[in-house]
């Protein structure tokens, strides 16, 4: 059993598959770990099995994971609370969160995405319900849920502007196998974690319909650059997107089956309809809920995002997707790179 950093017990609000996998790998540390979900019977299931049946099976929660039942109690008792709901349940935790948490309580998310409504970032919604005082930060970066929960090697990106902080944070989270990495450009870090699973679905839809390597690795690189895009305009730091949030996490989420996405793209480009997609995939689709939201905040900017309007296209106006790919590959011909007054990168 290792001491006990400053910010534990930590309570982790979300036993899905991201919630429990981080909750498993905080606990291995030797750290008292709280995992509340908001169905009961999954939560009795879990007290009783010690493992997550429904999205983890087979791993064994350690020693030091409890699960907790009694959200205000445990969100007034611990010293750090971390977030792993869907973006769409983001605001609703907060405020339930805000009349019971003190002041000086951590939290951090691993949530990854807009507000649905509003388009906000979830750093700008926190700040707006929690008040400014409470010490916020955003957990990102390449991970799949399983192979964290099954402890292979993993590296991601923490962001948050208090440096006290971060090093707080890593130094709870950090272990052999979870590589914490930190940096203060928050918005660097949400752009990064939000654009990349809309990208996702265009890999996916490009896979699917068997246009092969060329095509995939063709959308990543351009991909790339409408979050760099992006992210220049909104004032975020390019240097992160080249990063693990950024590009680390594009990379993953564009060529791994296991990303839901990545499944909600393949279904689409195998001819499936988004309804029928969206059920086979059954699970978070995060993209699917960030695309519309991501193209309003680059239109308000005035950047183009090719790749991310013809997703919206397919998800929200009947486009057919080989169409939509073809729409993309008959833009017209453009230098990769322009350098005309400076830095300027198309
Ligand atoms: N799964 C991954 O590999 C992974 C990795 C990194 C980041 N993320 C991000 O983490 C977030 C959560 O994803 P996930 O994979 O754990 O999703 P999931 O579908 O596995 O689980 C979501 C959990 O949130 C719960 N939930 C939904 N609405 C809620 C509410 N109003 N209050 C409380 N709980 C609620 C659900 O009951 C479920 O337990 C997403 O933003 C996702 O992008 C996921
Ligand atoms: O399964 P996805 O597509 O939501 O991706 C999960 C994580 O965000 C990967 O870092």
């Amino acid at each position: 059993m290792t001491t006990q950093a400053k910010l534990s017990p930590t309570l982790v609000i979300g036993a899905g598959a991201w919630g429990t996998a981080l909750a498993m790998a905080i606990a291995r540390t030797g750290q008292e770990v709280w995992l509340w979900g908001r169905d009961q019977a999954q939560l009795a299931e879990m007290k009783q099995s010690r493992e997550n049946g429904r999205y983890l099976p087979g791993v064994r929660f350690p020693d030091s994971l409890a699960i907790v039942d009694d959200f205000e109690l445990a969100a007034k008792a611990c010293q750090h609370v971390l977030i792993s709901v869907p973006s769409t349940a983001f605001v609703a935790t907060l405020k339930a969160l805000q009349p019971v948490l003190k002041a000086s309580t951590p939290v951090s998310w691993a949530t990854k995405g807009l507000t649905p409504e509003t388009g906000q970032f979830l750093f700008d919604a926190a700040k707006q319900i929690l008040g400014p005082q409470q010490p916020l930060a955003v957990l990102s970066g390449p991970s799949f849920a399983a192979e964290v929960a099954d402890n292979l090697p993993t590296a991601v990106t923490l962001a948050s502007p208090d440096q006290g902080l971060l090093e707080d944070l890593a130094e709870l989270m950090h272990s052999p196998t979870l590589r914490v990495y930190t940096t203060h450009d928050v918005l660097g870090a949400q752009i990064g974690g939000t654009v990349k699973n809309v990208l996702a679905i265009s890999a996916g839809i490009s896979d699917g319909l068997g246009y092969g390597a060329n095509a995939r690795a063709a959308l990543i690189t351009r991909g790339m650059a409408e979050i760099r895009r992006l992210a220049a305009a909104l004032g975020a730091e390019t240097e992160t997107l080249f990063g693990l949030s950024g590009i680390g996490d594009l990379i993953l989420t564009c060529t791994d089956d296991q990303s839901r996405n990545r499944q909600l793209g393949l279904a689409l480009g195998k001819g499936l309809s988004v309804a029928d997609a969206v059920k086979t995939v059954g699970k978070t689709v995060e993209g699917m809920h960030a695309a519309r939201e991501v193209l309003l905040r680059a239109e308000q900017v005035g950047v183009e995002m090719p790749i991310v309007e013809q997703v919206c296209k397919i998800l929200f106006e009947g486009y057919d997707p080989r169409e939509s790919v073809q729409t993309l590959l008959c833009r017209e011909q453009k230098a990769e790179l322009l350098h005309p007054a400076g830095n300027q990168v198309n």
